[in-house]
């Protein structure tokens, strides 16, 4: 059995956790606010279609997890905040975290995670990773809903070395996760597989938390769709700033998947609705980045995001 610490367990991580804790891991979580003194005081619960399980767990906040444990303690670290909190985490945990061995997997959307995390403990110590066809939400403090088959992809930062310790550890995770009723791949180019996914978030986050509409409302809307895929291609054209040449291929295979899953409501969609941060920033932001590197026009993107973030200034100054 391993011994997981989940940082943010929120929709994502309370989710994972209560696979690893079902299958018998080991596992600490951190969170803060309400929903940690939920997990405290009434265990975490998470709803997974017609099924609830219902767990006692040990939550607490990062000063928490400073003061009790050494990290390796820990088998692995696996990062599921938003990528705006990645900052503060590596303030509140990146000390600590330095002074240890314990690889650190993200599971963030994002492709500017990993390197924000490598560039404190170096790539030798991250897993780059993504949780794929899921849909999960803090419902109330302490109760997190689920849905999808929920896969992990994961592999070396930025791409797979010689085979290593941190091969040997992916290996066993996967087959972990897999025992723990979590399809999961290991990647040699993980990289290639967070731009695919960014393709998906850049198509329908920004315009769901625009539109209030989900994910099959959008990619199934005669005049939505076009935006969907304008903003798709601009992804696909952005990810050669980083090397990655995702091609047309890619393109469809990303809108056929997000088109074919449930009616999702996004990650930025619930944000919006909670008056929480927008992973605006390293959704539409980072295409944009490497759009205007290359010189590249990014017009749907452009338009979305302005809209998007106009909107959330105007909700800010109504507050
Ligand atoms: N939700 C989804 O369906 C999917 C999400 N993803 C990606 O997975 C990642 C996680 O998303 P999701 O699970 O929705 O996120 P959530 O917001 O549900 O969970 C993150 C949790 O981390 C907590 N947190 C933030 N900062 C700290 C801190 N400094 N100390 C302790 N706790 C902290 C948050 O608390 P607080 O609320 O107070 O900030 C929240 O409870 C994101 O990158 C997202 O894009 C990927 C696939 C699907
Ligand atoms: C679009 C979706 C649900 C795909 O898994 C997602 O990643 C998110 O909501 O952030």
């Amino acid at each position: 059995m391993l011994k997981f610490l989940i940082v943010g367990a929120g929709g994502i991580g309370g989710y994972y956790a209560a696979r690893l804790l079902h299958a018998g891991h080991d596992v600490v979580l951190t969170a803060r606010g309400a929903h940690l003194a939920a997990l405290q005081e009434q265990g975490l619960t998470v709803q997974y279609g017609d099924e609830v399980w219902s767990f006692p767990v040990q939550a607490m906040d990062h000063a928490g997890v400073v003061a009790r444990y050494r990290p390796d303690d820990f088998d692995v670290v696996v990062v599921t905040l938003k990528s705006t909190a990645t900052e503060t985490m590596l303030k509140e945990l990146g000390p600590w975290l330095f002074h240890g061995k314990v690889p650190v997997l993200s599971l963030q959307n994002g492709v500017d995670n990993e390197p924000e995390l490598a560039s404190l403990l170096g790539e030798h110590r991250v897993l780059g990773g993504l949780a794929v066809r899921i849909g999960g939400h803090i419902l109330q403090p302490g109760v997190v809903e689920a849905e999808g088959p929920a896969q992990v992809i994961m592999g070396e930062w930025p791409v797979a070395a010689e085979p290593g310790s941190r091969r040997a550890l992916l290996e066993q995770l996967r087959d972990e996760f897999e025992a723990a009723g979590i399809p999961t791949t290991v990647s040699d180019n993980i990289r290639y597989e967070l731009w695919r996914k960014l393709v998906i978030n850049n198509g329908v986050n920004p315009l769901s938390a625009l539109t209030g509409l989900d994910t099959q409302s959008l990619t199934h809307h005669p005049e939505f769709q076009k935006i969907v895929r304008g903003m798709m291609a601009e992804t696909v054209a952005a990810s050669k700033a980083d090397g990655v040449n995702l091609g047309s291929a890619d393109l469809a295979e990303m809108f056929e998947l997000i088109s074919n899953f449930n009616a999702i409501k996004t990650s930025m969609l619930v944000d919006k609705e909670k008056g929480r941060p927008l992973e605006l920033d390293s959704i539409a932001g980072a295409v944009l980045r490497r759009c205007s590197q290359m010189g590249i026009d990014a017009p749907y993107t452009t338009t979305v995001n302005a809209l998007l973030m106009h909107s959330q200034t105007a909700s800010d100054q109504s507050a």
